[in-house]
């Protein structure tokens, strides 16, 4: 009956971490899936989510069906992470958010809501990108193109050659943007680059799409809202997809959400009912414990603090590792630049390394990076830097 079913290939990212997981060498090491490692190697469980998972169990509330679009106290609560909670457009009703089943959920939801009333918009997409979005947009029937983005002569970002593409785009294109901590480059815009978009975006009529799923890895909390703020206080239209899986490790949970900010309360009505629409239809209503879990850590002050202390030790832990690991890369192989693991920002950085490298790193080193080269430097400890370094000098020796 199944017969003509296709066996399925793979992801380039969970089906590698599942190779990880059933690689037996002991001195393994896991810089691939986005996930943060503690300095033992561990996923932590963050003190400010224990204790808010404890209240919430403690409670022990009915646990009937979340309505279509989710929780409200979850909603509220990322409308006020994203923009600030006495910003003009949530004051005024003009931003529709569903609670997603992570930002994952959150994207697909926006792209179905996309093909329903957008058909003629094609998704544009930074090259290179995470690899999942251009699964989820075309899983919707959606046609991607890419823009450019990384440059792999200076490690940085081309940016006058995105502006010029976004300027020859014709109007309603939705081009997806990382706000902060772009994956797999690590590589961001500057404030003042995003400041140059605005009248690009205004003048074209362009509809960003962004994806916020590492808010607190680049220069803050508030800080990596920078993007979001922006074009809402520019009163432009866009929709954010946002995950706490990242900044509240709490992946399996499954926490995230779609916004989309419209020009009045009454357009954004109608894109949350045809939202719930898609969401009654596909998964009916999103999962409630983790959500209750980050909206009492967002709206608990104690708990806030403490959370926003966690989410800091985790982005100055990185930043330590991307030094340690650049330090001693560049005593192993003088004269070789690896400024980028300095410049580079979040999660990751796009070290270059081919795949036939990267399948090296892997097969004689147990060192798992991405085949494009990306590496989670989340995945680095005291005890594996030098390992990785090792590996790395010796695959790029040749
Ligand atoms: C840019 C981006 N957006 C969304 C997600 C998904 O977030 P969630 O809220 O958990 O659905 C991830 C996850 N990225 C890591 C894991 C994965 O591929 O799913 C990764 O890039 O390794 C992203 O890197």
């Amino acid at each position: 009956m199944f017969e003509h079913v296709d066996a399925y290939a793979g992801d380039p990212i969970l089906s590698l971490n599942e190779a990880f997981q059933k690689d037996p060498r002991a001195g393994k090491i896991n810089l691939s899936i986005g996930i943060y490692f503690d300095n033992d190697g561990r996923i932590p469980m963050l003190p400010s989510v224990r204790a808010a998972e404890l209240a919430v169990v403690e409670a022990a509330g009915p646990r009937p069906y979340l309505p279509m679009e989710g929780a409200a106290n979850f909603r509220s609560a990322v409308q006020a992470l994203l923009f600030g909670a006495d910003h003009p457009a949530i004051q005024a009703g003009r931003i529709a958010t569903i609670q997603g089943v992570g930002s994952s959920g959150g994207l697909k939801v926006g792209a179905d809501l996309l093909k329903r009333y957008f058909p003629d918009s094609k998704i544009h997409l930074s090259d290179p990108t995470w690899d999942n979005h251009r699964a989820v947009f075309e899983g919707s029937g959606h046609s991607c193109e890419t823009y450019p983005y990384y440059d792999p002569a200076t490690g940085g970002l081309r940016f006058d050659a995105l502006l010029a593409h976004f300027k020859a785009l014709p109007p309603r294109s939705v081009v997806v943007m990382h706000a902060c901590c772009h994956n797999p480059t690590g590589v961001d815009l500057t404030q003042d680059q995003w400041r140059a978009l605005v009248p690009v975006i205004r003048e074209l009529q362009l509809l960003p799409f962004l994806d916020l799923a590492y808010q607190g890895y680049g220069d803050g909390i508030e800080e990596d809202a920078f993007a979001p703020r922006l074009l809402a206080d520019e009163g432009l239209a866009f929709l954010i997809a946002n995950s706490f899986s990242k900044s509240m490790s709490l992946y399996g949970e499954r926490c995230g959400g779609l916004s989309v900010i419209c020009p009045d309360a009454d357009q954004a009505a109608r894109v949350l009912g045809q939202m719930k629409f898609m969401i009654r239809r596909n998964y009916s209503n999103p999962p409630m414990h983790g959500g209750q879990v980050v909206a009492k850590v967002l709206t608990d002050a104690k708990l806030r603090a403490m959370w926003e202390a966690e989410v800091k030790d985790m982005r100055e832990r990185i930043q330590s590792m991307r030094r340690q690991l650049h330090d001693v890369l560049v005593a192993k192989l003088p004269g070789r630049n690896f400024d980028y693991f300095l410049t580079q920002r979040g999660m990751f950085s796009y070290t270059g390394l081919s795949p036939e490298q990267a399948e090296r790193l892997k097969t004689e080193f147990g060192v798992y990076i991405l085949r494009s080269g990306r590496m989670c430097v989340a995945g680095l400890n005291t005890r594996n830097v030098e390992a990785t370094a090792e590996a790395m000098a010796a695959v790029l020796a040749g």
